[in-house]
């Protein structure tokens, strides 16, 4: 059984997707509405919350938990033009950091950047806590590959 964490390249390449793709969104000029200066500890937290949610190490959980990432993204009101242009930007790093061309693995990554940005979204617009996303947990991405073993 091949995790997504592992047929990507483990941290070091998901370190270098983050990074590339933090560096367009600072340089995006719809994204950097959003992301108006760099926070030291972005792609470190994007990596780990990556890594966690394609079968590799907790950290994300274990040091931050998943409380973090609502209250980062509460009241940032995302636009529908910020979140596709996220998206965008992320498939361009796939590209970019030389990620496995393999389409079922981008066929993943691509679900799990969609839904990502689409629960970061809800929970940037809850004005109440019932409007938040149900989610509570950091989720553990699949990909055929991995259920066939
Ligand atoms: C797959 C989707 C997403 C994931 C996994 C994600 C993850 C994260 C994480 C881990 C942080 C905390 C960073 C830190 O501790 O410094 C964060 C912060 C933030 N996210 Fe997201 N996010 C997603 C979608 C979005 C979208 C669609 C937007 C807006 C277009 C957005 C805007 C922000 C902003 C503005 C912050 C806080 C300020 C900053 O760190 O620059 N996020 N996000």
């Amino acid at each position: 059984m091949t995790t997504l964490y592992e047929f990507a390249g483990g941290d070091e390449a998901l370190h270098r997707l983050e990074e590339l793709f933090y560096a367009k969104a600072l340089a995006d000029p719809v994204l950097r509405e959003v992301f108006p200066v760099r926070q030291p500890h972005h792609v470190d937290h994007l990596t780990w919350f990556t890594a966690e949610s394609f079968g590799g190490p907790d950290r994300f959980s274990t040091a931050l938990g998943f409380a973090y990432l609502i209250d980062v993204h509460r009241h940032l009101k995302i636009t529908d033009a910020q979140r596709e242009r996220f998206v965008a930007a992320y498939l361009e790093a796939i590209d970019e950091a030389g990620l496995p061309d393999d389409a079922d693995f981008r066929a993943a990554v691509r679900e799990h950047v969609e839904f990502g940005a689409h629960v970061a979204q809800q929970n940037s617009l809850a004005e109440t806590d019932a409007d938040l996303h149900p989610i509570r947990e950091v989720p553990a991405w699949t990909w055929r590959r991995q259920s066939e073993g």
